[in-house]
C-alpha cells in the first residue's frame, strides 16, 4: 500500500495537469511568485476546477511539509507565530510595500528602504529577512529587497511620500486589504487581536472569565465604536449575497428584514438587483443616521431612489428588544451574531421568532466553520470535503474561518461557528434548521443557513407537566421543546421511550 507521502504526491501530480490544463482552455496564466499581484493575476480560478486544482495541491504541499519537516521545527514555527506578525507589522507601518513599489522589479537596498522610511537598515534587514523565507517579500541580491505576489497585497498603491505625509489617511480611498491588515495590527486603532492573543490563556485561567459569554469580558472595545463597518470587498464579494438564497423563490412585494444590516451592504446589492423586492434595514440609531458613514447617507448616495419609492427603509431598532416588524416574508442577519456569545445570540434570535410567521423564513449569512474531521451531515447538503489523505476541510490553505474565530473572540468574547453549532442556536430560540444553501467552491466566510418558525409554540402553551404525555403523539423522528421551561421531549431510542432532558 502507498505511504501518505506517495499518495499526496500522486494528488499533486493529478492536480497540476488539471491545473495546467485548465489554465490552457481558460486562457489565463498560472501565478509568479514573484510578480506583483493583479486582479487578473487570480483569473484562473474562476474555473471551478482550476481552483478546485489549486487548494488540493496548496492543502497537499501543506500537510506534506507537516509529515516531513522535524515536528520540533514545525511545533517552534507555531510557538513563534508572533514574529511574524510582528515582523509583518513593523514593514506593514514603515510603509516598505509602497517604498518597494516604487523601487519596481529590480528591489532596493536595504540602506535606501531605510532612508526612506526612518528604520535602522540593518534591523530592518533582520525582519525583512525573515519574512522574505516564508516568501512575504523577496531577497533578490543580498540586502537587495523586492516584493512578492504576497507582499505586495500590503501596498496601498499610494505614493510613500503623500502616505509620509499624511499617515493618519493612508488607507482612505484604497482597495482595503491593506487597511485589513491593519485593522490586526495598526496601534492607532486596532491592534487589538495581536495582542490581546498574548493573554488569551490570561483569560481562560481565570475562573471569571473562563466560560463568560459576556461581551465585556474579555474584549478590549465596545462593539458599537467600531461599528458600523464597511466589508472588504475581496473577502466577501456581492455575489456571496446574490448566491446565498434563491431570491427569485420570493413573490413581488415580499419584505425583507436585514436585522443588524450597518450600512446595508447586502441588502444595497438586493435592493439593486431585485427592485420586485421590499426590504426594511434595522441597526442601531447611530449606525443609521449618525456620522459619514451612516446608513442614510449611504443610501442616498448609491440608491437614491430606493428610500423615496418605498422600496427601502431605513429603522433603527435595537435587536435586543421586540422586532417591531412582525410575519416578514425573511428575516435576513448577516455577519451579526459572529459578534455575539451563544446566549446573546439566542436572545437576538428569539426576538425575531417571536416577530415571525409560520411562512417567515429565516436567513442567517455567517462564516460556516467547517470540522477538520469529515462531517457526514454536511457532506451530505453538498460541503465539498477534501479527498483522503487531506484534511476534510483542506487543512491549512482553507484556515481563514478559523482564525476570524480566534479575533472574534478576542476582540468580542464571541465566535464563529459550525453547522452544529448554529443548529443548536436555532434550536434554542424557536426556530427549525431547514437547510445550509452550499455552492460548490463557496468560501466559509459567508454562507446562508435557512430556518423556519419553530412548530413549538404549542409545546409553550402547554404546561410543562404534560409535555411527555404530548410527545407521546409525536411523530417518532421529531422532537419537542419548551424553551421558557428549558424542556426537550423526544422519543428513546425502544419504542415508547420517551425522554424529558432539562430541569421543569
Ligand atoms: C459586523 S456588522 C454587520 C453589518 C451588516 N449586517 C453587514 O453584513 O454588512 C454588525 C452590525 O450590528 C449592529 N449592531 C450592534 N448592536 C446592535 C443592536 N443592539 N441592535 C441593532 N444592531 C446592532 C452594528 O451597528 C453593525 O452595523
Amino acid at each position: 500500500m502507498s505511504t501518505p507521502i506517495r499518495q499526496l504526491l500522486v494528488l499533486i501530480t493529478q492536480a497540476v495537469e488539471t491545473l495546467e490544463a485548465a489554465s490552457q482552455t481558460s486562457g489565463t496564466t498560472l501565478p509568479d511568485l514573484h510578480t506583483p499581484f493583479t486582479p487578473s493575476s487570480e483569473a484562473f480560478r474562476a474555473n471551478a476546477e482550476a481552483a478546485e486544482a489549486a487548494r488540493i495541491i496548496s492543502a497537499a504541499a501543506l500537510q506534506l511539509e507537516a509529515i516531513v519537516t522535524p515536528p520540533l521545527v514545525s511545533l517552534y514555527r507555531t510557538v513563534a507565530g508572533h514574529f511574524r506578525s510582528a515582523a509583518l507589522r513593523i514593514c506593514l507601518e514603515s510603509n516598505v510595500a509602497e517604498i518597494l513599489r516604487e523601487a519596481g522589479p529590480e528591489g532596493l537596498h536595504v540602506k535606501d528602504i531605510a532612508a526612506k522610511n526612518g528604520q535602522d537598515p540593518e534591523r530592518l534587514a533582520r525582519f525583512m529577512r525573515y519574512l522574505a523565507t516564508h516568501h512575504v517579500f523577496r531577497e533578490i541580491s543580498p540586502n537587495v529587497f523586492g516584493h512578492t505576489r504576497i507582499s505586495s497585497m500590503l501596498d496601498t498603491h499610494k505614493s510613500s511620500a503623500e502616505i509620509f505625509a499624511d499617515p493618519e489617511h493612508k488607507h482612505d480611498g484604497t482597495m482595503g486589504l491593506a487597511a485589513l491588515a491593519a485593522h490586526q495590527y495598526s496601534p492607532a486603532s486596532l491592534d487589538e487581536t495581536f495582542k490581546a492573543s498574548a493573554y488569551a490563556w490570561e483569560t481562560l485561567s481565570d475562573p471569571a472569565t473562563r466560560g463568560s459569554g459576556d461581551p465585556a469580558k474579555g474584549k478590549p472595545k465596545d462593539i458599537v465604536s467600531i461599528s458600523p463597518w464597511k466589508e472588504p470587498k475581496q473577502l466577501y464579494p456581492p455575489e456571496a449575497v446574490l448566491n446565498a438564497y434563491d431570491w427569485d423563490r420570493l413573490s413581488p412585494g415580499s419584505l425583507v428584514v436585514d436585522v443588524g444590516g450597518g450600512v446595508g451592504t447586502a441588502s444595497l446589492i438586493l435592493a439593486a438587483k431585485f427592485p420586485e423586492l421590499k426590504f426594511l434595514v434595522q441597526d442601531l440609531e447611530s449606525a443609521i443616521e449618525q456620522g459619514k458613514k451612516a446608513s442614510r447617507k449611504v443610501w442616498n448616495e448609491q440608491i437614491p431612489t430606493a428610500i423615496s419609492s418605498g422600496q427601502v427603509t431605513l429603522q433603527a431598532h435595537d435587536f435586543f428588544t421586540p422586532q417591531p416588524q412582525t410575519g416578514a416574508a425573511v428575516y435576513f442577519i448577516k455577519n451579526v451574531l459572529h459578534d455575539w456569545s451563544d446566549e446573546y445570540c439566542v436572545k437576538i434570535l428569539s426576538q425575531l421568532s417571536a416577530a415571525a410567521a409560520p411562512a417567515s423564513t429565516l436567513l442567517l449569512l455567517e462564516c460556516l466553520l467547517p470540522l477538520a474531521t469529515n462531517d457526514p451531515s454536511a457532506s451530505e447538503e453538498g460541503l465539498q470535503e477534501a479527498p483522503a489523505p487531506l484534511l476534510a476541510n483542506y487543512g491549512g490553505t482553507n484556515d481563514m474561518g478559523y482564525m476570524l474565530d480566534f479575533a472574534m473572540f478576542l476582540m468580542f468574547n464571541s465566535q464563529e461557528r459550525t453547522r452544529m453549532q448554529f443548529v443548536n442556536l436555532l434550536e434554542r430560540s424557536g426556530w427549525e434548521f431547514v437547510a445550509v444553501h452550499r455552492r460548490p467552491g463557496d468560501s466559509t466566510s459567508v454562507q446562508c443557513i435557512e430556518a423556519k418558525k419553530a412548530a413549538r409554540t404549542l409545546a409553550q402553551i402547554v404546561p410543562t407537566a404534560q409535555l411527555a404525555v404530548l410527545a407521546r403523539n409525536l411523530p417518532q423522528s421529531k422532537s419537542l421543546h419548551n424553551v421558557d421551561g428549558g424542556l426537550k421531549v423526544q422519543h428513546g431510542k425502544k419504542r415508547n421511550d420517551i425522554i424529558v432532558k432539562g430541569a421543569g
